[in-house]
C-alpha cells in the first residue's frame, strides 16, 4: 500500500486524512502547530469556549449534503436560523438588517434620494470588481454606508480592485430582514477541535513544520521539516501556503485576522435577541462581533461569550498588540455604547493566513508559485490556504472527497 503525507491538520488536512484512512491507506499528517487550524476553539480559563469566528456549516441540502453527512459521523448537528445585524452608525441602539434589506432605507433621512439612486441603478449583473457589482445593485449612497468601508477594512484593499466569484453567493439585497444565508445552517454539538482530532485518530500525526521538498525530476521524494527530518512518501498532499514548499523569492500575501475571544459579564446583550452577530462597517477597527449564545453550553443570563474580529496584515502594528490591548479596546467600546461590562476571561487568537487576497496581482503570483508545485506528479492540494480561493467548509469537504478519489485512481495507476 502506498504511503501518503498530508501537510497541515486544519479542516482540509483532517477531512482528507480521515477519508484516506477509511480507504485503508497509510497516512501521515504533518502539522506545525495544533490539530484544527482556524477551526480550533478558544478555551477560556472560565471553562467556556467558542470557535474562532462563527464557523457555520451552511450548505445546499440537495447539492452539498456531503458536509453534513461527514460531520454527522462525529457529532450531532443542530440546525439554527442565523441572523445578523449591521451598525452603519456604529451605535448598538440602531441595528439595521444584514443582509442589508430595502426596509433599512427608511432609517435614513435621505431615503428619497436613496430610492432615486436605486431606481437609476441597473440592477444585479456579473461584474469583475466588487465595487461595480454593488453599485449596480444598491447605488452610491447605500454602497458607501454599508459596503465600501467594511470591504476596505476586511481586505485592506481598495474595493475597486477586489475581484472574485463570491459576490453573488455572499451578497444579497432582500426586501426585508432574512436569515443570513437565506436558509438555516448547522452548528456542531461537539467542539470542532474534538471532531477534527477524532477524524485523524487513525493517521500518524507528526508535529513539525514543513520547510521544503526534496525532488527528483517530476517526483517528490521527501518533505523536509523544521527539525531537519525527511519524511519520505509515495504521494503528498499540501493544504499550506505553496510558497513555503517551493524554491521562490516571492511570498504570497494573505489577509490576517486577530480573533479576540472574550467572556464578559455585561448589563445587556449587544444585539436584538434573535441576532447572532453584528457587522460594523464604519467607526471601529473590528469588522464583526459574534455572540456565541447559539452554542450548546449554558451561559449565565448576564454573561456573554463573544469573538471580535480585527483584520490586518502581518506588518501592521495591530498584529503584534498584546491581548490586553484588545481587552481595553473592547472595554472602551462597551463604555461608549452605555454597556456596563467586566471581563471574566479573554484570549487573542491569531490567524496569519485567514483569507487569500481577491486581487488579480496576488492571484497571478499564486499561479506562478503554485505552477511549480502542481508540476510534480505525486503532489495534490486542497483547502483555502493552499488553493488561494475564498472558499468555505462545505467546499473544502467537497474537495476532500474529490482528492481522495483522485488519489485512489493514482494508487491504481501506480500498482
Ligand atoms: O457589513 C458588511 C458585511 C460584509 N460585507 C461584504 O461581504 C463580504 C463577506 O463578508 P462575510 O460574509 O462576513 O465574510 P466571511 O467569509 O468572513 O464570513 C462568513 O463565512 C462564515 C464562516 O466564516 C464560514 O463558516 C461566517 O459565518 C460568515 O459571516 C465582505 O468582504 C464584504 O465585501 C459588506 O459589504 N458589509
Amino acid at each position: 500500500m502506498p504511503t501518503i503525507t498530508v501537510i497541515g491538520a486544519g479542516m482540509a488536512g483532517c477531512s482528507l486524512g480521515y477519508l484516506l484512512d477509511q480507504k485503508g491507506y497509510d497516512v501521515t499528517i504533518v502539522e506545525k502547530d495544533q490539530i484544527g487550524g482556524l477551526l480550533r476553539e478558544i478555551e477560556f480559563d472560565s471553562g467556556y469556549h467558542c470557535d474562532s469566528a462563527p464557523h457555520l456549516l451552511f450548505y445546499d441540502e440537495e447539492e452539498e449534503a456531503i458536509v453534513g453527512e461527514l460531520f454527522s459521523e462525529f457529532t450531532d448537528l443542530a440546525e439554527h436560523e442565523f441572523y445578523a445585524a449591521t451598525y452603519p452608525r456604529g451605535d448598538l441602539s440602531d441595528p439595521h438588517h444584514y443582509p442589508v434589506s430595502k426596509a433599512n432605507i427608511d432609517k435614513w433621512d435621505d431615503a428619497d434620494q436613496i430610492r432615486d439612486e436605486l431606481d437609476a441603478a441597473p440592477g444585479k449583473k456579473p461584474e469583475k470588481f466588487f465595487e461595480d457589482y454593488m453599485l449596480n445593485q444598491v447605488g452610491p449612497t447605500l454602497y458607501e454606508r454599508y459596503n465600501k468601508h467594511y470591504t476596505k477594512k476586511h481586505w485592506g484593499i481598495d474595493p475597486q480592485r477586489i475581484t472574485g466569484d463570491w459576490f453573488d453567493f455572499k451578497i444579497s439585497f432582500p426586501e426585508s430582514e432574512q436569515e443570513f444565508f437565506g436558509g438555516s445552517a448547522d452548528y456542531p454539538d461537539d467542539k470542532y477541535t474534538d471532531i477534527l482530532e477524532e477524524m485523524v485518530s487513525g493517521c500518524e500525526v507528526v508535529f513539525d513544520g514543513a520547510v521544503g521538498l526534496e525532488t527528483e525530476g517530476s517526483t517528490i521524494r521527501a518533505l523536509r521539516t523544521e527539525s531537519g527530518e525527511r519524511i519520505e512518501s509515495d504521494l503528498f498532499v499540501s493544504t499550506i501556503d505553496p510558497s513555503i514548499l517551493v524554491d521562490t523569492e516571492e511570498t504570497l500575501n494573505y489577509r490576517s485576522m486577530i480573533i479576540h475571544g472574550m467572556h464578559v459579564k455585561a448589563s445587556e446583550r449587544l444585539f436584538p435577541d434573535h441576532v447572532d452577530w453584528g457587522y460594523f462597517p464604519n467607526h471601529y477597527e473590528f469588522t464583526r462581533i459574534t455572540d456565541y449564545e447559539f452554542t450548546p453550553q449554558s451561559i449565565p443570563d448576564d454573561e456573554y461569550i463573544l469573538t471580535i474580529e480585527f483584520p490586518c496584515f502581518l506588518d501592521d502594528d495591530i498584529w503584534s498588540k498584546p491581548k490586553e490591548w484588545f481587552d481595553q479596546y473592547m472595554m472602551d467600546f462597551f463604555e461608549e455604547q452605555g454597556i456596563e461590562a467586566s471581563l471574566v476571561a479573554s484570549e487573542a487568537r491569531r490567524a496569519p493566513r485567514a483569507y487569500p487576497l481577491p486581487v488579480t496581482e496576488e492571484i497571478e503570483k499564486f499561479e506562478r508559485i503554485n505552477g511549480e508545485l502542481s508540476s510534480y506528479e505525486n503532489m495534490f492540494n486542497l483547502g483555502r490556504v493552499s488553493t488561494y480561493e475564498y472558499i468555505w467548509i462545505k467546499d473544502i469537504v467537497q474537495q476532500a472527497y474529490e482528492t481522495a478519489d483522485e488519489i485512489s485512481e493514482k494508487v491504481d495507476i501506480l500498482a
